[in-house]
Formats: structure tokens, sequence, C-alpha cells
């Protein structure tokens, strides 16, 4: 089974001004000549780990990661609740992708991303064919409001009961019909003890459920109160908006990527998002490699998720 690539630090970084007052925190790791990658991480708002340079063969590859609007080194950080959002939609992200391609100085580059990263990237991906190499994919989630009611609302709560009472404890009885609604009325409370227990209590949930098995370290990370300030608070704010798509766009515009090559990795287990929206899109996109994964969740460094990865960016390496 192939692995991370061994850890890798930077040979360059940097903050870019994209305007509205935001900064996006950028790092170039790898081979300076070789095929540009860029990485989308998921949430929105989980920003970029060490680990995600591994995904690359540093040899071959040009890998340019960043931190998403208000998330991770970037700046203002939404855990400050002075960090307005109304600038940070998946649009505003798009044109900070096309920002950083034309300060790297490339024509196109291969699109990696998981998760949210994967709706980033096939929102990228339609909206700017011809800039992408290719595409590879992860977990796939198109936010659609059937996919956020299944991991917010009913769905995966019947898979994880215990772990559901605790999403659950911050919203009152009588306001449990639209929880995505009455958490975005407590991650804007006044009250900052009121705002950190919902961010704790909606971070742990997902930050519980993205592998098959347990990961204590992984639950830790999400309870971190600065990290669950900004996730929580970003992807609230996307998922109230259906993630600024019209209902089903990233599917219905799949044809957009008839000619680009690509690879799609899902999950069988994955809670958070589950295997259907991955199978639409493969359904819509027929020419992508479609690797179902029968022993994985959902996160990216599960044993069998993380080999299909690896072969692929391997696979469209130069050489
Ligand atoms: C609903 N959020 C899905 C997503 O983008 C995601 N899933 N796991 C993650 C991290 C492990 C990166 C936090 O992000």
């Amino acid at each position: 089974m192939r692995t991370l690539y061994p850890p890798i630090e930077p040979y360059d970084s940097g903050t870019l001004d994209v305007g509205d007052g935001h900064g996006i925190y950028w790092e170039l790791c790898g081979n300076p000549a070789g095929k540009p990658v860029v990485f989308l991480h998921g949430g929105p708002g989980a920003g970029c780990t060490p680990d995600h340079r591994r995904l690359f063969d540093p040899q071959r590859y040009r890998i340019l990661l960043f931190d998403q609007r208000n998330c991770g080194r970037s700046t203002p950080h939404a855990s400050r609740m002075d960090t307005e959002l109304h600038t940070n939609t998946t649009w505003h992200l798009v044109e900070d992708i096309e920002r950083l391609r034309k300060m790297v100085g490339v024509s196109k580059w291969q699109v990696f991303g998981g998760s949210w990263g994967s709706a980033l990237a096939l929102a990228y991906a339609e909206e700017h064919p011809e800039r992408v190499s290719e595409l590879v994919l992860r977990g796939i989630f198109t936010l659609r409001n059937q996919e956020l009611l299944w991991f917010y609302q009913s769905g995966a709560s019947f898979l994880f009961p215990d772990l559901w009472e605790s999403y659950l404890a911050p919203i009152p009885e009588d306001e449990r019909d639209d929880l995505i609604g009455a958490y975005a009325k407590r991650l804007s409370s006044p009250d900052p003890e009121v705002r950190l227990r919902a961010a704790q209590a909606w971070s742990v949930w997902e930050g519980s459920t993205i592998k098959l098995l347990p990961d204590e370290k992984l639950r830790a990370v999400h309870a971190e109160p600065s990290y669950a300030l900004a996730f929580a608070r970003i992807e609230n704010h996307y998922f109230l908006h259906g993630g600024f798509f019209t209902p089903g766009q990233l599917i219905e515009n799949a044809g957009k990527l008839r000619s680009t090559p690509g690879v799609i990795v899902q999950g069988r287990y994955d809670v958070c998002t589950p295997a259907t929206t991955a199978f639409d899109l493969h359904r819509a996109w027929p020419e992508a490699e479609f690797l179902l994964v029968d022993d994985a969740g959902h996160a990216f460094d599960e044993p069998g998720i993380l080999h299909h990865l690896i072969e692929a960016t391997d696979s469209f390496a130069f050489g």
C-alpha cells in the first residue's frame, strides 16, 4: 500500500493580498521546475497541514498549498468575532485560486481537493476548464441540500447516536428542526461562551466521525478553541448559503469536465460525505477513474484512500 511521501518544508511561502482585507497564506514545496499542482483543503475552514504537502512526489511536482480565506494562517482569522465573512464565498475562493496561479506563473495546473476541497476543485474546474491539467478528488462533497441535511440534521446521526447527543447539546429542543440555522444563531452570539460551546460541538461532531475508526488526536484538533471557532463559523456560513451554488450545480455542470483527466477516490463508509455524491459525479463524468474503497471512511489518510491518491498523483506526474 502506498503511503505519504517523506515530510518536507516549503522552499518558499508568503501572504498574498487578495483585496477585501484578506491575506492568503501560501507555500510552495517540492521541485521548482516540477509539474504544477494546487492543493485545496477541506472544511471549508480547515486550513492546510504539513501532511498535505506529502501527497505528491517532491522530485516531480511543484506543489502550491494555501489556507483559504479566514482560516489557518490566512488573515483575518474567523476565530475573531470582528472578522466578517461576507467576502468569503466559493466564488471569492475561485478568484483567489486564479490569483495564485498567476502569482506562480503557470498556464494550467493539476487541482487536488478532498471533501470541501473537492467541491471547490469542481467549481474552479467548471469555471476555468482551460486552467486544469487534471483533477484528483477525494470524499466528494457538492453541498446539495440532501448532503447537508444528512450530516447536520438527520442521517449520520443514526450511525453515531452517542456522538450526536453532544452535537445536539447546545441547541434547545424547540429549535432542533433546523440545526444549521440554530447553530448560526449561537455561532454569532455576543456571548463568547455560547459561541465557543457551539463551535466546539459542531467541530468535534465532524472531527469524531470522519474516520472509519475513532481518532482521538483528530478529535482534539477539532476541539481546540481557535480552530473550532473558525472551522464552525466558516462551514456554517457556507452551508447556510448552500455553498453559494444553485441546486445541484456542480453535478449538473460536470459535462464541462469531459475532456479533463481525473480520478475520484471515495470511501464506502464515508459518513461525512456519503458515496452517493461520488457516484452521481461518476455518472456525470464517466471519463474519470472512479475508485470506491471498501474499507475506508472519509479522511484522506485512511490507508486505502491514501494508497489511491498517491497512485493518482504519481500517474499524472511528468516522467
Ligand atoms: C463538511 N466538511 C467536509 C470537509 O470538507 C472535511 N471533512 N474533513 C475535513 C477535515 C479533516 C480537513 C477537517 O474537512
